[in-house]
């Protein structure tokens, strides 16, 4: 999408000033599967309609289906599994195009602990409108007097275990992130859960301001609102069981419960004796009044020249990059201990192995230093994880970024791991009294650093593929075992049977390690002697490599295919994060 960078930021900034959308529901059923043969009906007939200009709330008892009737709205449940139309100004909804309109607030926040109120306003507002970074400081700060979030703007989020902003300001945040590109159509999901009633008031009154002043369709779910948010809202949809048992404004509800005889305690409001008498509700699929807002419907050029490509590729990865690094550098957990495990390693393994006598022992430090590397790549597997949701989220309008950040991904890792593998690399080698040729040494320093990226791209890859962190685990961890058994040092390739002989060649564990035999034991270092007895030398180098049917291989040989272990997984990385990323867009 080739925009001139104003272009989007005027389009992004008329579609709240000139547009109007007007929701509607006919008929409306979504089932899930419970057996072969049972379904469970989440939503049944549902027909109701949302206005420009207006809040309206989606309310009901928990399990009642309101989250499941907003995802459906936001285009984020699969169409064809849903039965019945979603209209959109008249027009049958198409998912992608609404989405590019839309803003969709999901019940948990998914955010970048570690960067600030203000920069992850910022950095929504250059990948989403292609503005510059002036650009979208401006719309970071309006939106931060906008959502009440000044005083909070240099704080980091935070999260589990680490420090940040309170949970209402949090959830502003997530609100703003979604406001970036001033929505004409905003939905919301318990944007109130868990926050006290002043915090809670003040989200809906903001809202509530935003539909009255910019036209903007506002929809939230919410559990019990209080009786100040009561006055709020404009119009309610009850929902119970998946069936709309109310539709249109409050004053209308009280009319019908009182027309059906229930007197209403002054201590109760009008919603609460709704949830707990839902059967003086008679089931009502008709609108109340008909619309009379002249709706402005999207031409196609428009609806097209969306933000899925706001900023060239290169401008893309470069900010996606910057925002990863911002966020490994301080996780420190993640990164720190990456760095002084590798030098504490390092130092550690080399006085170890120092100087020891029986030359065997470098072929031990070798397997067990691949065994360290390879295993703590699986410490990197929450951050993927974390990136993950937020990039699913962020890339619900179209696959473009997800390349974008599979190569900012690897971007920010080269300089990283090439510092922990420095680090853990040069004090071994030496202490340990690997063979003295510099250029010996910098072979080293690329295997560690190739090993290092390698595990990297291998966990990324696993981290696209698995749901959640305990599977990406065991999945990790298991594979890295298996690809230590099918090395060749546990037991030797003759040995392996040949319904097996695939793992070999699949094992990240057996090219490093055969270019470190290959580098000390190979060339010049042929006529070393591993092992002696009785005053003779009773294993060379020459004759290890034989052992190990290396005595054929270049030791280059190995690193194109490490090379090229990193392209397939990110390769497969990629491709799998982009059909998940289908998914959702379709
Ligand atoms: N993927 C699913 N598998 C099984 N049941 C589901 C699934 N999604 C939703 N449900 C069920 O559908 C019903 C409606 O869920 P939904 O989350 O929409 O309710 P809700 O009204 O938003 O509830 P709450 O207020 O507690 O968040 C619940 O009974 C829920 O258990």
């Amino acid at each position: 999408m080739d925009l001139p960078i104003k272009s989007m930021a005027e389009f992004a900034g008329n579609i709240g000033r000139n547009t109007c959308y007007l929701i509607e529901t006919k008929s409306l059923s979504y089932d899930i599967p419970t057996g072969k043969s049972t379904h469970k009906t989440i939503l049944d007939n549902v027909t109701c309609e949302a206005r420009p200009g207006e809040l309206l709330a989606i309310v009901g008892p928990s399990g009642a289906g309101k989250s499941t009737l907003l995802s459906v709205l936001a285009g984020a449940i699969h169409p064809k599994t849903v039965s019945g139309v979603i209209l959109v100004n008249g027009r049958a909804m198409e998912t992608s195009s609404f989405r590019r309109v839309s803003g969709y607030v999901t019940q948990d926040d998914a955010l970048f602990p570690m960067l600030t109120v203000e920069e992850s306003l910022v950095y929504s507002a250059r990948l989403r409108l292609g503005s510059t970074l002036r650009e979208a400081t401006l719309r970071a700060r309006a939106l931060l007097v906008q959502l009440g979030l000044q005083p909070v703007a240099r704080s980091r989020i935070g999260g589990p275990g680490t420090p940040g902003v309170s949970g209402g300001e949090r959830r502003r945040v997530s609100i703003g992130i979604e406001l970036v590109h001033n929505p004409a159509v905003l939905l919301l999901d318990e944007p109130t859960s868990g926050l006290d009633s002043a915090s809670a008031h003040l989200i809906v009154t903001m809202l509530k301001s935003m539909a009255a002043s910019n036209g903007k369709t506002v929809i939230l779910t919410i559990h019990q609102p209080g009786f100040r948010i009561l006055e709020l809202l404009d119009r309610v949809a009850l929902i119970a069981d998946g069936v709309i048992r109310h539709q249109g404004p409050l004053s209308l509800l009280q009319k019908r419960i009182e027309e059906a005889g229930s007197i209403i305690s002054p201590h109760i409001n009008v919603l609460e004796y709704a949830m707990d008498a839902m059967e003086v509700l008679t089931i009502e699929t008709q609108m109340q009044e008909s619309c009379r807002v002249p709706y402005y419907v999207l031409s196609e050029k428009r609806e097209k020249s969306n933000y899925c490509c706001a900023n060239s590729r290169i401008k893309e990865v470069l900010i996606l990059a910057e925002r990863f690094a911002k966020n490994m550098v301080r996780t420190r957990q993640i990164f720190v201990a990456r760095m002084i495990q590798s030098a504490v390693a390092g130092l550690g393994l080399g006085t170890i192995f120092m100087n020891a006598e029986n030359q065997q022992a470098k072929v031990g430090f070798f397997a067990f230093s691949l065994t360290f590397l390879l295993s703590s790549a699986v410490e990197g597997l929450p951050i993927f994880l974390q990136e993950r949701r937020i990039l699913m989220r962020e890339t619900s309008r179209g696959a473009y970024r997800v390349s974008s950040y599979v190569i900012s991904n690897s971007l920010v890792f080269l300089p990283i791991l090439f510092a922990a593998s420095i680090l853990y690399a040069t004090p071994v080698y030496w202490l340990i009294g690997l063979r003295r040729e510099i250029d010996n040494y910098l072979f080293f320093s690329l295997v560690i650093w190739l090993v290092m990226l390698m595990a990297n791209a291998f966990v990324a890859c696993f981290g696209a593929l698995v749901p959640n962190f305990i599977m990406g685990n065991s999945v990790i961890a298991g594979l890295m075992g298996s690809f230590f058994l099918f090395s060749g040092y546990f037991i030797s390739k003759q040995s392996i049977p040949r319904y097996w002989i695939f793992m070999y060649y699949l094992s990240l564990f057996k090219y490093p390690f055969e270019a470190f035999l290959l580098n000390e034991f190979g060339e010049k270092g042929k006529q070393q002697c591993i092992q002696s007895g009785k005053g003779a030398c009773l294993l060379t180098g020459e004759m290890l490599l034989r052992q190990q049917g290396m005595e054929e291989s270049h030791k280059w040989s190995n690193i194109g295919v490490m090379l090229g272990f990193i392209f397939v997984y990110r390769i497969l990385s990629l491709v799998i994060l982009w059909i998940k990323c289908l998914k959702l867009t379709r």
